[in-house]
């Protein structure tokens, strides 16, 4: 497993974080119209490639290596998602890579992807001892993704208006409105799962937001409560939401063919 610093020094402001499997969101759009043209068997030569692709990234997961999900998305954002944890930016390039070298890759359009890296804020301490070695600690920033029906993904920020700046208030206040944010998030337990990526310095958000579950209502019902809370109130700041289905490799014949 990957040897990780001490938690980031909690300055005045910071709040110290725990990092974990670094995090890409690859959506992409299928060329349909290109992809129906191909002959059926060398398009289900392409969907046999694939699926070994797909495969190959189960066998890292069976290792604790790395984890990832594989959804389809609903609308005209994008056709599908490959969510991939990997312990670093190189071996996240390298799926990166694998994935391009597919045949079926050259039938996708990029249509959106997001750098991050799975973050624990330590607003409330980390306990006694090395949070790293901690094994509650250490599946939540190494997790093994959950296979639910369900994927929602969206990147968002905190204001930084004149009047409501997440980052000028101070450590006691945010300490106070995370406490409220993560009540509302435990009302949850059981249907949603939650996973946070910090991407200040990745990407054009500063974290990505990825949520799993089996009834997809419930994505609907955790993002309007929160919106009536203060912390996404007044400081939240939204990007664009992706929802979906999830693709078992085993689906892909039908879902391509
Ligand atoms: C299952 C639901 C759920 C639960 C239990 C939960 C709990 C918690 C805890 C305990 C903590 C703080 C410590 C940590 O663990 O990092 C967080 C942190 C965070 N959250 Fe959260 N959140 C949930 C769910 C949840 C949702 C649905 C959203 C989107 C907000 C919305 O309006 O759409 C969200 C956002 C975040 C963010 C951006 C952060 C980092 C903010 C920062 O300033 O650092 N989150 N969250």
């Amino acid at each position: 497993m990957s040897e990780r610093p001490a938690p980031t020094t909690e300055t005045q402001h910071a709040a110290a974080t725990l990092d974990g499997w670094y995090t890409l969101h690859d959506f992409r759009s299928i060329d349909w119209t290109r992809l129906k043209a191909v002959d059926p068997t060398a398009r289900q030569e392409m969907i046999d490639e694939f699926v070994a692709f797909l495969g190959s990234l189960e066998e890292v997961e069976t290792r604790g290596e790395g984890s990832h999900a594989f959804y389809s998305i609903l609308g005209q954002k994008a056709d599908v998602v490959l969510m991939v944890l990997r312990p670093t930016f190189k071996e996240l390039e390298q799926v990166e890579l694998a994935l391009r070298k597919t045949k079926l890759y050259d039938y996708m359009i990029p249509s959106y992807s997001y750098v991050s890296v799975i973050e624990l804020g330590m607003y409330r301490g980390s306990g006694d001892g090395d949070p790293y070695e901690n094994p509650h600690i250490r599946a939540r920033l190494y997790p093994t993704l959950p296979k639910a029906a369900h994927i929602c993904f969206y990147p968002m920020s905190k204001a930084r208006r004149d009047g409501d700046n997440w980052y000028t208030l101070s450590m006691d206040e945010r300490k106070d409105l995370m406490y409220r944010h993560s009540m509302i998030g435990r009302s949850y337990a059981g249907k949603i799962q939650q996973f946070i990526g910090g991407s200040t310095g990745f990407d054009g958000w500063e974290w990505g937001v990825t949520l799993f579950a089996e009834d997809s209502l419930q994505f609907k019902k955790i993002v309007y409560e929160m919106r009536f809370d203060e912390v996404s109130a007044k400081y939240g700041e939204f990007g664009d939401f992706y929802v979906g289905n999830i693709l078992p490799k085993e689906e892909l014949g039908t879902f391509l063919g």
